[in-house]
């Protein structure tokens, strides 16, 4: 017979929103608890969202934290859940100075801690602290040095925090000196292509590391640049996975698990790998079977490559929308294969009659641009209307005679301007339409076509921008729906079309070939010679490294968006701006 019934809770915490945060745990952990679990499991600082940032130096934010875990176990036991233990992240304080990391006492720790009968029976700190890539925790927190063991009807279960399993030995090896039955992990793991993989190979890496099953429970949504996935995972200790949550959904993982009833007599205080010391707790009463009305594992089904793409630039971008308080959003619509693909994202993020869109004609628009924005507008049902730039033009123009580059740039900044113009009229967002590919390499108009609040397709390269719109489209055909973007939009040579017949391969390398270059140089951090060995022209190479060199400083001015890459343009690559080195 199974012996605990565990639930994973992949849910979606607001930064900043405490009273939020709690009511969702009493809500999950009401419906985990009618399903029968005896351990139920939030992601990593469930009750502050995740990342904080900053917030964590804030004291006041700290104290709402500790206090508002204090109220969250009352309330769980006021609503009749005190007698399951709960698991949830939050932000805590360190009891002791860690002379180590020269921080006084008090200072801010990633916290997490279990809820039981109205108390909180123990709290324990994140080990490990993740300090590369989009993540700052040495900035902001001290690491904890206890490994918590919670006895749950005779089952030993360690806890671990996040980055505690992508780092070898810490938890991972205490867990298996402890004798654990089961490694409980609280996530808070941003999503990246092909991550779901690297995940996996993980869990089952440390299970079999650890000795024990091991659970992972991961959050779902967006904050900022970052994308959740949730993804949560429970796999055996040979690796066998026994549970998985879908990417991208709220959802409440509930399963019957089979675990070694306790045996260990070790105390609290003992020494363990890495500096740990042992904390137990009794929790949940006697050894006892799970309920009698077993529950089937779920093993969620895989999606592909685009599906996932596509579902985290629509998580990214719903969720800075609604996160920030907004309805609906803005977009200049050209006709052009970028605008369409962020338009029908916005479509399925935050739906059509939330969505307005604008053609803004110059004189040097195409009619097919023209119609080709109209039919986008028609087959998925978005607001649509026209403000000719014409007359702003000929406006400004005349006052200033300009001529070349800055007359080009004047169009893309008068209709900026419109979009702004219409966004404080109307209270929409703006979304800027950028790709990866022009970001690196500074194809865009500062205060001109890179207005906006968020860049939903910013970290995502032209030549994908077209895979993801031909998969969006063969996706509303199998479901029998109308394909949102026309297939002219798909097939036309890209063109910014500020002057007669311009287009963008006057200006930039083929987008295959360009966009290779740029994996090497931006994802890869592969430098030009490297680069021209792998096979590539010279002349190409210095021209995209120069090229992405000097375009810092117009990055640094685009809008936040979501992040499906190993590296993009956001926390994950600072540069300087002001910067006289250069590669080759
Ligand atoms: N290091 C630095 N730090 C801060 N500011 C710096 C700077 N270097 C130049 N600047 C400033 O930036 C200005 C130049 O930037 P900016 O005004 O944007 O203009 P710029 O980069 O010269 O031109 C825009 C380029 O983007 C292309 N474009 C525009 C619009 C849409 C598309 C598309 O297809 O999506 C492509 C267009 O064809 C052109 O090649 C300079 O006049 C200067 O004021
Ligand atoms: N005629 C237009 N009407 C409305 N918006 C436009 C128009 N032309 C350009 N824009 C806006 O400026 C952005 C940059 O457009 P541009 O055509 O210069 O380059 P692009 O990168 O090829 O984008 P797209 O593929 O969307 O055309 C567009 O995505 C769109 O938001
Ligand atoms: N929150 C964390 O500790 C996350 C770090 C971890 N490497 C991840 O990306 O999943």
């Amino acid at each position: 017979m199974p012996n605990l019934r565990l639930a994973l809770c992949q849910t979606d915490p607001w930064v900043g929103d405490i009273a939020r945060n709690g009511d969702e745990v009493v809500h999950w952990t009401k419906q985990a608890v009618e399903a029968g679990a005896q351990l139920v499991a939030f992601p990593e600082m469930a009750l502050t969202g995740y990342p904080v940032e900053d917030l964590a130096l804030r004291r006041s934010f700290v104290e709402a934290s500790r206090s508002g875990l204090v109220e969250l176990a009352g309330r769980l036991a006021a609503a009749g859940l005190g007698e399951v233990p709960v698991v949830v992240g939050y932000l805590g304080r360190s009891e002791q100075a860690s002379p180590r990391f020269g921080r006084p006492a008090g200072s801010p720790q990633n916290c997490a801690a279990v809820l039981f009968r109205g108390e909180v029976a123990t709290r324990f700190a994140k080990h490990h602290l993740p300090n590369y890539g989009v993540f700052d925790e040495y900035r902001w927190f001290v690491p904890g040095d206890q490994l918590p063991v919670v006895r749950v009807h005779g089952v030993d279960v360690a806890l671990a925090i996040c980055e505690d399993i992508w780092q070898d030995g810490g938890r991972v090896t205490a867990a298996r000196e402890a004798e654990a039955g089961l490694l409980l992990v609280i996530n808070g793991s941003p999503y990246e292509r092909n991550k779901d993989d690297a995940r996996l190979e993980l869990v089952r890496r440390r299970a079999a590391e650890a000795g024990c099953a091991l659970a992972y429970v991961n959050m779902v949504g967006g904050q900022d640049e970052l994308v959740f996935d949730g993804d949560s995972i429970v796999v055996a200790p040979d690796g066998e996975v026994l549970a998985r949550s879908p990417q991208f959904e709220e959802h409440l993982l509930v399963l019957d698990l089979d675990l070694p009833a306790a045996s260990s007599d070790h105390t609290d205080g003992l020494l363990l790998a890495d500096g740990l010391h042992l904390v137990r707790a009794e929790l949940g009463g006697e050894p006892a079977d799970a309920p009698a009305d077993a529950v089937r594992a779920e093993v969620a089904p895989r999606i592909t490559d685009e599906a996932e793409i596509w579902s985290a630039l629509v998580s990214g971008t719903r969720a800075y929308v609604r996160k920030n308080g907004f309805r609906s959003v803005l977009i200049g619509l050209s006709g052009g294969i970028d605008s369409a693909v962020v338009a029908a994202l916005a479509v399925d993020a935050i739906g059509a009659e939330n969505v307005y869109c604008v053609s803004m004609p110059s004189r040097y628009s195409s009619q097919h641009s023209r119609d080709d924005a109209a039919e986008l507008a028609r087959r998925t049902g978005l607001n649509f209307r026209t403000v000719s730039i014409a007359p702003m033009f000929d406006a400004y123009v005349a006052a200033t005679e300009l001529t070349g580059l800055a007359e080009e740039n004047l169009q893309s900044r008068l209709r900026g301007t419109l979009l702004m113009a219409i966004s404080n009229q109307e209270g929409h967002i703006v979304l800027a339409p950028g790709n990866k590919s022009e970001l690196a390499v500074g194809y865009s108009t500062l205060y001109g076509d890179s207005v906006g609040a968020y860049g939903p397709i910013k970290d995502v390269y032209k030549s994908l921008i077209f895979r993801l719109a031909r998969w969006r489209n063969e996706e509303a055909e199998r479901l029998g729906a109308v394909p949102p973007i026309p297939e002219n939009t798909i097939v036309k040579p890209p063109s910014a079309e500020l002057r007669p017949d311009q287009k963008d391969s006057d200006s930039l390398p083929d987008y295959d070939l360009l966009d290779t270059v740029l994996d090497l140089y931006v994802e890869g951090d592969q430098g030009r010679d490297a680069i021209v060995a792998a096979g590539f022209d010279p002349a190409v190479v210095d021209r995209v490294v120069r090229l992405v060199d000097t375009a810092e400083y117009k990055r640094r001015q685009y809008p936040p968006g979501p992040k499906i890459s190993v590296k993009g343009f956001g926390r994950d690559r600072r540069l300087p701006i002001t910067n006289r080195w250069r590669q080759g």
